[in-house]
């Protein structure tokens, strides 16, 4: 039976007083693979920050993982942000520490105390993106496409149950994006529900999926075509 890991009804959503998007009605099932597509300033960034609570739901009603969107409370975001990762398009690690010491400050940040316990984590999610012999290294001493990695081993710390990659491969190249692109497959395949925005149609085409559009204020599905 499907279960409901994102659902919206009537949802408007707003950048100060300018409306962005009106009249979101959609349901992500946990387990599926969705993207977000839609032109430069379409909203797809603001529907995504609408999702891990930076944008509040003034309008509408909606929930997450759980949470009610229109009653989210401000010391209740760091309980939401634990039970979805997020992915940014600019990898988003801290410069002046190593991947381990990234992953660590997290872990901590959310609540972990024991040493061998952070540790094995640490080594589990690395293990899952490839980069467990890296994590000794300073994000400039890396690719862009393994800074992507790390940064989406972060957002598996505490075992999400949703992923939003808000333009994950938007700073990579073609090869570079295929590969961060099979990571977040895998993920998906292991039953973590995934929501990605994205420009790149080549990924689209190569991995066909679910599909929202934003475009006129709309957020609606639309039929890929097969190639
Ligand atoms: N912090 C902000 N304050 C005011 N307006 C904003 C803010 N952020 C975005 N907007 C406006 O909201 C609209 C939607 O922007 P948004 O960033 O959500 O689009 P997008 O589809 O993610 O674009 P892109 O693909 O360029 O990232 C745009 O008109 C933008 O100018």
């Amino acid at each position: 039976m499907s279960e409901l890991i994102v659902e919206l009804n009537n949802v408007s959503i707003f950048q100060k007083e300018s409306l962005v998007l009106s009249d979101i009605n959609l349901a992500i099932n946990k387990g599926e693979f969705v993207y977000l597509i839609g032109k430069t300033g379409s909203g797809k960034s603001s529907f995504m920050k609408t999702l891990y609570g930076d944008l509040p739901l003034t309008q509408g009603s909606g929930s997450i993982v759980g949470f009610d969107l229109r009653t989210l409370k401000e010391k209740e975001i760091p309980f939401l942000r634990r039970k979805i990762g997020i992915v940014f398009q600019d990898f988003k690690l801290l410069p002046d520490r190593t991947i381990q010491d990234n992953l660590f400050f997290v872990l901590k940040a959310t609540g972990w105390k024991d040493k061998n316990e952070i540790s094995k984590r640490i080594d589990e999610v690395l293990e899952k993106v490839d980069m467990k012999t890296k994590g000794f290294k300073f994000p400039h001493q890396i690719s862009g496409g393994e800074q992507q990695r790390v940064a989406i081993a972060r957002a598996l710390l505490n075992d999400p149950e949703l992923i939003l990659a808000d333009e994950p491969t938007g700073n990579l190249d073609p090869q570079t994006s295929v590969e961060v692109m099979k990571v977040l497959r895998d993920i998906n395949a292991n039953g973590q529900s995934i929501l990605m925005a994205t420009h790149d149609y080549a990924l689209l085409l190569k991995y066909p999926s679910k599909t929202l559009k934003c475009d006129g204020s709309k957020v609606f599905e639309v039929v890929q075509k097969s190639a």
